[in-house]
């Protein structure tokens, strides 16, 4: 995971950065986006007039310097401002720090394109195409994404992923994919690029890191729309009270009518729901994955089911071949003997593992010339061979092997099943072996699920998400392996277009379904799911499918995005009761004290005891200016949440954000009109 990538919240770069956004992001053109703070930025501006013609709007005072209180209020008000363009750039800051660092990896190299007559010719790689090809020896920069179509090399992945481990890529397969500004450590490879110039992955990422790319998402559309409706209605409240406020015999200074209305529109939710949203994005990037959109990383906190791989996603994923059994009364060599040959080419860690067990128990067999090799499918469940003499040797699922022995008008003997239920019955997988018409026995294939599975499973039910394990893998083995790992449901003998079927049965009953694939056969699946997280070491097709890309290839990994997704929405939903709760509490500080002098009997409602109008005023816009960097840790970071249903968490958060926001405005205030009255005092105020 993110080993190199910095965790601090703020360095003083960006801090540096953001002070300097907190003020270009004042332009009305940028601020309209965000209705709530463009009415403190309008606020701000008439105040501005106001301190210097205070007489403006027919303004009196009496007694006091007018004028001052303008300039005063406009102060605060222009800080407020700030403060929520701070939020906005600290945020946007780290994505660009790490968009800086990419951006390093992004120069233009050499490249070497392999033209049609079979020469090299030297060319930019900010010149390659879709569909050229090129070769790449150790030491050198891959120039573009592209897949393998040739060769087996390391490549070190450090610049995008910060691991240093490098990883193999390979011609075919689920690790043909590499990556643009990667570095081969070892061998060859001949690529063919699959994007255009400066539409390449790390061009992508770096302008979804940096939020060129950031739309608003429903959600958060959604409770903008909430936001202005509030705004509107808390407008419609000040501009009644004029009248209200001359009927009682106090006319109410248009700052102090600006001034209220600040403060009771909601500035802390509109002045962190942007860095909320980034901060989100912000958070599944450390986390090595990269998030296509914002409504991605939201979908997550939707997920009600989740789809896992059994093979490499719940188990290890490196099934080895552990014993033969014969059957049928074959013999054991004859077994070895046939599991050897159809594995000689078979890439698959099966494969290769049956192959090393079979030279372990003493097998010599050798590829014989004219034979053909049929490589694994998902789709067949099978490997194999067809020897020169015509002979058709095959190795897979039982059931797969059973048809085609049945079909060649062989019978299955009567100890197979009992074998293959007794491999399944330990969680392995049985892979069966015949030669032409006779089945021979049994490979075991051995598993294990990784540790702490049943914890993390555990953490997901509690929060309301189903999870369902999919294996091509026999049933009794998906049991034994769905039981150990603790998953709520399985699927056994899936086909990839199983897996559609699945999400689109979910889907129909109204559920938001995320998975993971790296496979092309898993494209569809990945682009039919809500949330499709997708391997880096996958393939191109994947990728694109998919609205998230794991750099770590690390399929466990989606089990953390969809709860930074779930944190995402709680401490949106958090922040946003915290803040209507405090505009409600400021309007049962501001009202009576304003009033009070006109009408004595308010003066019960009074219950803070704040010394003046003018200091209740301005305590409580103070306060809600400071309440907005106050909370910037929080929305950054994200509000901590225990493994609860959705309904709990709310009730749970409704109390602690709700009930915490109306009082931290009585005792914030309170303090505030301790500290200032004094200084108040000392100007006339
Ligand atoms: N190299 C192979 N040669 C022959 N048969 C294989 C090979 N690899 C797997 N099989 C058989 O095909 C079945 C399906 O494999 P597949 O890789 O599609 O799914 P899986 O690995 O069991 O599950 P998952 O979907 O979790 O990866 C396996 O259960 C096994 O019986
Ligand atoms: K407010
Ligand atoms: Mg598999």
């Amino acid at each position: 995971m993110s080993k190199n990538r910095n965790q601090k919240l703020v360095t003083p770069e960006i801090f540096h950065q953001a002070v300097i956004g907190s003020f270009t992001k004042l332009n009305p053109r940028y601020m309209m986006k965000n209705p709530v703070m463009f009415v403190v930025e309008v606020g701000c501006i008439i105040t501005l007039l106001l301190s210097i013609f205070p007489g403006l709007f027919g303004d009196v005072s009496a007694g006091t310097n007018l004028r001052l209180y303008n300039v005063i209020v406009c102060i605060i008000l222009f800080i407020t401002a700030l403060f929520a363009n701070f939020a906005e750039s600290v945020a946007e800051g780290r994505g660009k720090a790490q968009a800086a660092s990419l951006k390093k990896t992004q120069k233009d190299t050499k490249a070497r394109l392999l033209l049609e007559n079979g020469t090299e010719k030297e060319v930019l790689s900010s010149q390659l195409k879709k569909g050229d090809v090129v070769m790449v020896s150790a030491g050198e920069i891959i120039p573009g994404d592209g897949e393998v179509i040739e060769g087996i090399a390391s490549v070190d992945e450090s610049a995008i992923t910060g691991e240093s481990a490098p990883v193999v890529r390979e011609s075919g397969g689920d690790f043909c994919s590499v990556t643009g500004g990667t570095t081969i450590v070892s061998d060859w490879l001949k690529i063919r690029i699959t994007s255009e110039p400066g539409n390449s992955f790390l061009d992508r990422m770096i302008a979804l890191v940096e939020g060129a790319s950031r739309k608003k998402t429903p959600n958060e559309i959604a409770l903008n729309t909430l936001l202005v409706s509030l705004t509107i209605i808390f407008l419609i409240v000040i501009v009644t009270l004029y009248p209200i406020g001359l009927y009682s015999g106090v006319q109410l200074q248009t700052s102090t009518l600006i001034a209220l209305c600040v403060c009771l529109i909601p500035t802390t939710i509109g002045g962190l729901l942007s860095a909320i949203g980034i901060a989100g994005m912000d958070r599944v990037t450390r986390f090595n994955v990269i998030a296509m959109s914002g409504k991605a990383v939201e979908a997550c906190g939707d997920v009600d089911t989740m789809i896992l791989d059994k093979t490499g996603t719940i188990t290890y994923g490196n099934r080895l071949a552990a014993d033969f059994f014969p059957v049928g009364g074959a013999k054991r060599e004859d077994l070895i003997r046939c599991a050897a040959l159809c594995s000689l080419k078979d890439e698959t860690p099966e494969g290769k593992s049956t192959l090393e067990l079979a030279r372990q128990l003493g097998d010599k067999s050798k590829e014989l010339s004219g034979s053909e090799f049929i490589s694994f499918s998902a789709q067949t469940r099978m490997s194999g061979v067809d020897l020169p003499d015509g002979t058709k040797v095959r190795k897979g699922a039982s059931d797969a092997i059973e048809e085609f022995v049945s079909k060649l008008g062989g019978k299955v003997p009567s100890d197979l099943r009992e074998k293959v239920s007794e491999i399944a019955g330990l969680g392995g997988t049985p892979l069966t072996v015949c030669e032409n018409n006779k089945i021979l026995g049994v490979i075991y294939l051995k598993d294990t699920v990784k540790p702490g599975m049943v914890e993390r499973f555990e953490r997901l039910r509690k929060i309301g998400i189903k999870t369902i394990m999919c294996t091509g893998d026999n049933a009794l083995t998906a049991a034994t392996i769905a039981k150990e790992a603790g998953v709520d449901g399985f699927v056994a003998e899936c086909k990839p277009e199983d897996k559609i079927k699945l999400i689109k049965k979910e889907q129909s009953e109204g559920k938001i379904v995320a998975m993971t694939g790296d496979g092309t056969n898993d494209a569809p699946a990945l682009a039919q799911a809500n949330v499709g997280l997708a391997m880096n070491s996958g393939t191109t097709a994947a990728k694109e499918a998919a609205n998230m890309v794991d750099l770590d290839s690390d399929p466990t990994k989606i089990l953390e995005v969809v709860e930074i997704g779930k944190q995402l929405l709680i401490t949106r939903g958090s922040l946003t009761t915290f803040s209507i709760a405090n505009d409600i509490a400021k309007y049962f500080a501001i009202i009576p004290a304003m009033f009070m002098t006109a009408i004595p009997e308010l003066g019960v409602l009074n219950i803070m005891n704040l010394a003046t109008p003018y200091s209740a005023i301005l305590s409580a816009l103070i306060f809600n200016a400071i309440i907005i960097p106050c909370l910037i840790p929080l929305a950054m970071k994200g509000v901590k949440y225990r493994p609860m249903s959705s309904g709990k968490i709310l009730a749970r958060n409704m109390l602690i954000f709700g009930v915490g926001g109306i009082i931290t405005p009585f005792v914030g205030i309170k303090i505030i009109d301790l500290i200032i009255h004094p200084l108040l005092a000392l100007i006339g105020f």
